[in-house]
């Protein structure tokens, strides 16, 4: 295979990962919102970070491929920014 088709090849399994990456990530902001009402209904703080630690060091011991831990701790700790964000958004309603 050449390396334009490989490229090809390749790009078209990313879109494919990309889609189960969207459901799965609408699934959790489904499950943060959740979690956010019932902070709001309990006045719970919305950044709980011994929460976070525990995400964050879960996730990075199932990879198989130790030299991914930084990246993986960077795009769990970047992804519950959002999460937080949008929390923060549902308490500004
Ligand atoms: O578990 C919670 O309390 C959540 O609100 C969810 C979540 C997450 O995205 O995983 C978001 C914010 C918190 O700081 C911790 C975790």
């Amino acid at each position: 295979m050449g390396d334009s088709e490989m490229l090809e090849k390749q790009r078209n399994e990313i879109d494919e990962l990309d889609k189960q990456l969207v459901a799965l990530f609408e699934k959790r902001m489904e499950l943060v919102t959740e979690i956010g009402n019932i902070k709001q209904k309990n006045n719970l703080p919305i950044f709980d970070e011994s929460r976070e630690i525990v995400v964050i060091e879960r996730a990075v011991s199932r990879l198989k491929d130790p030299s991914y831990k930084p990246y993986a701790s960077c795009f769990f700790k970047d992804l519950m920014t959002i999460t937080k964000k949008y929390q923060r958004s549902l308490f500004e309603e």
